[in-house]
């Protein structure tokens, strides 16, 4: 079966940033570096600055869909914001992703606005998945509130002018009570997560059975090997040491005065246990769904970057 997809290297990747000419400030250099020190700014140029012109070129066009429907109908309809998904393994660089592109599409003039939500939010607080004894299913679709993320993303794309999603703390390690995250009518919103491109539960889908990805206008599956995402895991798993596993909230707090060698230990134990496993089961076997691919090397640096053609 031929691929559906289009395979660029770096170089013919990058090359498809030259027909736009796209600039970036040193204040907004500095704003991405201040996201991630680690960031290379030439990865900026070079992957991130021709996906936001793609992505870019996608938004206007819808944006010009929904006007020519207003237009036909003669009404003013509240605005409805372009949702892009964005999906991988924890630790391959999600967040990161979301948040660079965050930043970069903000800077067109069609779509200022972008918002940002993560789908740990709608993980089910801790008391549930410990009556339900999945606690070390976390991340697992099980542990999704999956009719409460359906209703949340139903509500964004109908143009509701307040929509609010619960917010997870990654320090206490739980759903944190009362808290919410508000989205009013972005004109992008980005939805990262593990799970976003999730087929319906069981073996037999369902009809009518509405699934995640049916609210996204484009879709983009973080790729690398799972040795190199495991040792990002573990890197930062040791990184958090010092900084959140300190923290006296930490629901870690006795990580936080391991060895680096007991570290590594703790970290790759939870990685085969709980992350690589559904890496495995439930991830990686979605990648075929999303519209664009970036395969990251050891370095993090994108090799390559496949598009789909339909
Ligand atoms: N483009 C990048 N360049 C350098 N380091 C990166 C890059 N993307 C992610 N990282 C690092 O890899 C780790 C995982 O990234 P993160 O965005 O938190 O992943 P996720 O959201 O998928 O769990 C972090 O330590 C982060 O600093
Ligand atoms: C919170 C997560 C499930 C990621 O959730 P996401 O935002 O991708 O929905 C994950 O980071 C996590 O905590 N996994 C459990 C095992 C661990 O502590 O790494």
């Amino acid at each position: 079966m031929a691929s559906p997809y289009v395979t660029f290297n770096r170089e013919q990747w990058r090359a498809l940033r030259a027909s736009t000419p796209l600039t970036i400030s040193d204040e907004e250099l500095s704003c991405l570096q201040g996201l991630n020190e680690n960031i290379s700014m030439t990865e900026v140029a070079d992957i991130y600055l021709p996906l936001s012109r793609l992505l870019n070129l996608y938004v206007g066009g819808m944006q010009e869909l929904y006007q020519a429907t207003h237009t036909f109908l003669g009404n003013q309809d509240g605005k409805v914001p372009f949702i892009i998904g964005i999906a991988g393994s924890v630790a391959v660089g999600k967040s990161t992703t979301a948040r660079i592109l965050q930043t970069l599409l903000s800077r067109w003039p069609n779509h200022p606005k972008v918002d940002l939500v993560t789908t740990d939010g709608f993980l089910y607080p801790n008391r549930v998945l410990e009556e339900r004894g999945i606690m070390k299913r976390k991340g697992f679709p099980e542990s999704y509130d999956l009719r409460r993320f359906i209703n949340f993303l139903a509500d964004v794309k109908s143009g509701l002018p307040e929509v609010k999603a619960p917010v997870y703390s990654h320090l206490v390690y739980d759903i944190v009570p009362g808290e919410w995250q508000t989205v009013r009518q972005p004109d992008i919103l980005i939805v990262e997560g593990l799970n976003v491109l999730q087929p319906p539960k069981g073996d037999e889908p369902r009809i009518s059975e509405v699934i995640v990805s049916d609210f996204f206008d484009y879709s983009i599956y973080v790729h690398a090997e799972e040795k190199d995402i495991l040792e990002w895991y573990v890197e930062r798993f040791k990184l958090l040491r010092q900084t959140a596993f300190s923290d006296p909230n930490s629901y870690f707090r006795r990580y936080a005065s391991l060895s680096d060698e007991e570290a590594t230990e703790v970290a790759t134990g939870i990685w085969t246990e709980i992350n690589g496993a559904n890496l495995v089961q439930n991830i990686l076997p979605t990648r075929v769904r999303a519209q664009l691919i970036l395969n990251k090397g050891q370095d993090h640096m994108v090799q390559s970057v496949k598009l789909r053609k339909l």
